[in-house]
């Protein structure tokens, strides 16, 4: 199958996929062990290419790969390939480099979740289009959530009405985005953390269930039922 993209589309993606997946145990790069018999990367990248939005699609792949997930993607969707780094946001930074003139709206979304509906990919760029600068989706904590010390004896009870479990895509004007990269300071595990160091408020909209992170084994069990199952 080849993907067109729309060429008045106003969102670029930037698919961070150079980890190596320690979580996930032994094996080749996460982004490229296989679900349902296609590697995670390519049902990440289908599910993207297939949002109306989608102008661009920028892929950070691990540094040996970087040709061979160029082949891999070539039949699925027109993407752009370059080496990602040894941090998320460093692979992510070396993706916003190279997003063409156009689009304004730029979402980050891992390669790690796979299922990820179009529709989520587009709610996302439509509250950025809508206004907001940074727009993340999140679900709600549906477990009791504990602070412990260092002996693993339990501090307190955490109020979990006021937590939220974030995923991606995030999405960003891209002007926010570009200039939440170029400041210094330690990595961080989301680009909405980079832009709320920057005092710009971050929207949440509702998440999907489907959007699950592969990053443990179970996960990954769990996501071969979701696609068995049509999703
Ligand atoms: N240096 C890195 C590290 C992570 N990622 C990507 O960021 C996303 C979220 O990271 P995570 O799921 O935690 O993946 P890993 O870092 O591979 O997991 P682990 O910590 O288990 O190795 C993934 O799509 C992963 O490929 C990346 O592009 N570059
Ligand atoms: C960006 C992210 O998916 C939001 O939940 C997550 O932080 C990435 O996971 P990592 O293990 O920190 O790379």
């Amino acid at each position: 199958m080849t993907a067109q993209l729309n060429p008045r589309g106003d969102v670029a993606v930037l698919v961070p996929a150079a980890g190596a997946g320690v979580r996930l145990g032994p094996g080749a790069p996460k982004a490229l062990r296989l679900l349902g018999g296609e590697p995670l990367l390519v049902h990440a990248v289908r599910r993207i290419a297939a949002a109306p939005s989608v102008h661009t699609i920028v892929v950070a792949a691990p540094v040996a790969e970087v040709g061979a997930v160029r082949e891999l993607l070539a039949p699925v969707a027109p993407v752009v390939v370059v080496p990602g780094g040894a941090e998320r946001q460093a692979s992510v930074a070396a993706a916003l480099a190279v997003v063409p003139p156009g689009p304004q709206i730029v979402l980050v979304h891992d390669a790690a979740r796979a299922l990820t509906p179009p529709e989520l990919v587009e709610s996302v760029a439509a509250a950025v289009r809508a206004g907001d600068d940074a727009v993340i989706p999140v679900l709600p904590v549906v477990d009791t959530i504990k602070e412990v010390g260092a002996d693993e004896v339990v501090l307190g009870t955490v109020d979990r009405s006021v937590l939220r479990a974030v995923q991606t895509p995030q999405g960003f004007r891209r002007a926010v985005l570009t200039a939440a990269h170029a400041a210094t300071g330690d990595p961080l595990t989301d680009d909405a953390g980079l832009v709320e160091k920057q005092g710009v408020p971050v929207r949440c909209v509702p998440g999907s269930e489907y959007a699950l992170k592969v990053t443990r084994p179970f996960d990954l069990a769990l996501a071969e039922h979701l696609l068995a199952t049509g999703h």
